[in-house]
C-alpha cells in the first residue's frame, strides 16, 4: 500500500482528493491537514465523507510521519514553503498549485507576484499533463499538477498543433464554475455578483496565459501565440473552453479528425466527441474534446471537464498512479454524472 497524506484537505480540491482516495485500492490516506479545522473529525467537517474517511484533521504533517506520497492542495506561495522538506525526506509530491508549473523563476515572479523560494524544486518538477507528457511523469518525484484552464484548453488544441495543422496563433475563450476560485471569499464569486451573469475576469492578465503558452509551444515545437480570456459561469463545477485557430492551407476535415484520433484513440480520460459537454464530464476524470471546421478556414476546438477532477484532484491521482508504476486509471474508473 502507498501511504499518502493531503495538505489542505478541507479545501475544494483537497476534499475531492479525499473523496477519490478513500476508494483507491493501492493508496491509503494516512493524514489530512487543515489548520482551521485541526483536531476535528474529517467527516464532521466534510459530511459527504462520513463512513469513508475515519481521520481527524492535523494542523500540519508530522515531521516523522511515514508517507510515500503527499498531495499539496494548498494556495500558490504556500506549496513552495512546504515541499522542499518533503523532497529532502524522499517523499514523492504532487502539487496542485501553480508554484512549480512554469519552470522559470523570472516568469514565476512576473505572473505570481513573488520570488520563488525553491529553485531546485522548480527546476526538477515535471509538468503533470499525462496525455502529453506521460513518460516524464513516470520518472518524476515532484509533479506540478496543471491548472484547470490549461488542462482543458491544451488537451483540445494539442492534436492540431502536434500534427502541424494550424498557424501558431490561438484564441481561447474559457468559462469556469465558481469552485475554481477555491474557498476564499471574494466579491467576484459572491453569488449575487455572478449568479445571474457570465463574468469575464483577469482579461489579458490571467496567470494561465504563460502556462497554456508553455504547454502548447512544447507540443508544437515552437512559440504559440496565445490569447486567453476566462469567464465565471453561474454553476459550481465544470468548465468549457472554446478555442479558435486558422487552419493551414489545404488541411481537410479528415486530417483534423485523424489528428484527434491519433492523439486520443484508446485514451482512458480524453473522449473525442462532436459536442463536448460539462454535465457528461462532471464527477469524472474525463476531458471531452471535439472540433468543428467553420467558415474562413477556422477550426473551433472545444473542451469540457470537471475543474475539481480532471482539472485538479483526479489528474493529481492519475499522475501519482504513473509515478508509482500503477495502472494510470486505478481509483479513477468512474463515469460522470450526466446531468
Ligand atoms: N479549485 C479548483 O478548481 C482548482 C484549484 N487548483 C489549485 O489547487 C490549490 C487548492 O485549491 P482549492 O482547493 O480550490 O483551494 P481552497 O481555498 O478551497 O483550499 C485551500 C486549502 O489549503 C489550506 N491552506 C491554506 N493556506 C495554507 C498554508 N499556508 N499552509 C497549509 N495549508 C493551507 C486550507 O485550509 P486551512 O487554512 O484550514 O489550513 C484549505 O484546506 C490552489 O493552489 C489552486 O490554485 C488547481 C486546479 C483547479
Ligand atoms: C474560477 C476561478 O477563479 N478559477 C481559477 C483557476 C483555478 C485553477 O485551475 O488553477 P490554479 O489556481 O491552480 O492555477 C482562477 O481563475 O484563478
Amino acid at each position: 500500500m502507498i501511504k499518502a497524506a493531503i495538505v489542505g484537505g478541507s479545501g475544494y480540491t483537497g476534499s475531492e482528493l479525499a473523496r477519490i482516495l478513500c476508494r483507491h485500492p493501492d493508496i491509503s490516506l494516512e493524514a489530512i491537514t487543515s489548520r482551521q479545522n485541526c483536531g476535528m473529525k474529517v467527516c464532521n467537517v466534510l459530511p459527504s465523507l462520513n463512513g469513508f474517511v475515519d481521520l481527524c484533521f492535523d494542523s500540519n504533517l508530522k515531521e516523522n510521519g511515514d508517507y510515500d506520497l503527499v498531495f499539496c492542495a494548498t494556495p500558490h506561495g504556500a506549496s513552495m514553503e512546504i515541499i522542499p522538506s518533503l523532497m529532502e525526506r524522499g517523499i514523492k509530491v504532487v502539487d496542485l498549485s501553480g508554484d512549480y508549473r512554469l519552470g522559470d523563476p523570472q516568469l514565476y515572479e512576473k505572473w505570481y507576484g513573488r520570488a520563488h523560494v525553491d529553485l531546485r524544486g522548480l527546476h526538477d518538477a515535471v509538468y503533470g499533463l499525462p496525455e502529453l507528457f506521460r513518460e516524464e511523469i513516470r520518472k518524476a518525484s515532484l509533479i506540478a499538477n496543471p491548472g484547470c484552464y490549461p488542462t482543458c484548453s491544451s488537451l483540445s488544441l494539442a492534436p492540431l498543433l502536434s500534427a502541424g495543422l494550424i498557424d501558431n496563433y490561438v484564441i481561447i475563450d474559457a468559462k469556469s464554475g465558481t469552485s475554481g476560485a477555491g474557498q476564499e471569499l471574494s466579491k467576484l464569486t459572491h453569488h449575487p455578483a455572478c449568479g445571474s451573469s457570465i463574468t469575464p475576469y483577469k482579461v489579458g492578465n490571467h496567470r494561465h496565459i504563460p502556462e497554456i503558452k508553455m504547454v502548447l509551444s512544447r507540443v508544437y515545437g515552437n512559440e504559440v501565440k496565445t490569447v486567453f480570456t476566462p469567464h465565471l459561469l453561474p454553476i459550481v463545477r465544470g468548465m468549457f473552453t472554446t478555442s479558435y485557430a486558422q487552419l493551414k492551407d489545404n488541411v481537410t476535415e479528415d486530417d483534423v479528425k485523424s489528428a484527434y484520433d491519433k492523439m486520443y484513440g484508446g485514451s482512458k480520460f480524453v473522449r473525442v466527441t462532436n459536442m463536448p459537454s460539462i454535465p457528461s464530464t462532471v464527477g469524472s476524470n474525463v476531458c471531452e474534446t471535439g472540433f468543428v471546421i467553420a467558415p474562413e478556414n477556422t477550426v473551433v476546438a472545444m473542451g469540457a471537464l470537471d475543474n475539481l477532477v480532471k482539472g485538479a484532484a483526479g489528474q493529481a491521482i492519475q499522475n501519482a498512479n504513473l509515478m508509482f508504476g500503477l495502472n494510470e486509471s486505478t481509483g479513477l474508473d468512474f463515469p460522470g454524472l450526466g446531468v
